[in-house]
């Protein structure tokens, strides 16, 4: 199986596991793809033959958290900085399988977490400038990402830079995003922008994690219940 490896605190837990299973032999002929430098760093610290998407474009499955996640299984994503490389390799996943706790459920995507856009370090004020203008977005807060990429709370004085070279911008919400397609396709048509954290229709179910222990929801589990 060719499998996408995601990135964060709940992802870790994910690649450390599939380690201890190639490790005692419960899991045998593995390839994985990581989707960020702290997840292969992991991944190879614990043996887990790795290799990227220029050898192989189709994943069986990617395993991956999410900052927020709506009753249509739309997701937030890119808290940790790696939102590129995440959807480069898991809109290729024939099964994208999201892992979160029960915090990060919605109702609508937006105010509970920013919602980060890679960018161009050219001109960036220019496109943080013009991403903000745009109608779909219109009253959030768009905050140039500083310190480490991984964290969305400025920690420093140095704008944060992605393993890809490239400066984060987070789009703060105080309402619900109303047309959250509408806001990918715009994000994604401005020039300067590389990407964004909107998964809009890629999650093939999202496995919670909450007090009263685990529940499933999508293709193959319950309708979302939130
Ligand atoms: O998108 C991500 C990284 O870019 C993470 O998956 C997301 O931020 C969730 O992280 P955590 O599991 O640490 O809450």
């Amino acid at each position: 199986m060719v499998v996408g490896l995601g990135t964060g605190s709940t992802a870790y837990f994910a690649v450390e596991r599939l380690g201890e299973k190639l490790k005692s032999g419960e899991l045998k002929d593995i390839i994985a793809i990581p989707t960020s430098e702290r997840t292969r760093e992991q991944a190879e610290s614990l043996g887990i033959p790795l290799c990227t998407l220029n050898e192989k474009s189709v994943l069986d499955v990617a395993i991956d958290g999410a900052d927020e996640v709506d009753p249509d299984l739309a997701l937030v994503k890119g808290g940790g900085g790696a939102l590129l490389r995440e959807k480069m390799v898991e809109v290729m996943a024939k099964k994208f399988v999201v892992i979160v706790d029960e915090s990060k459920l919605c109702k609508g995507l937006g105010p509970g977490f920013p919602l980060p856009v890679e960018i161009t370090p050219f001109c960036h004020m220019h496109t943080l400038r013009t991403i903000a203008a745009l109608p779909s977005v219109a009253g959030c807060e768009a905050v140039l990402r500083m310190g480490s990429s991984s964290t969305n709370k400025p920690d420093g004085d140095n704008i944060a830079v992605t393993d890809n070279g490239n400066y984060i911008v987070d789009l703060h919400f105080k309402e619900p995003i109303k047309d959250v397609n509408k806001a990918a396709e715009e994000l994604k048509n401005t020039v300067g922008v590389v990407d964004h954290g909107l998964f809009v229709g890629m999650s093939y179910q999202v496995i919670v994690a909450g007090k009263d222990g685990i529940k499933v929801a999508g293709t193959d589990g319950e309708p979302a219940w939130w």
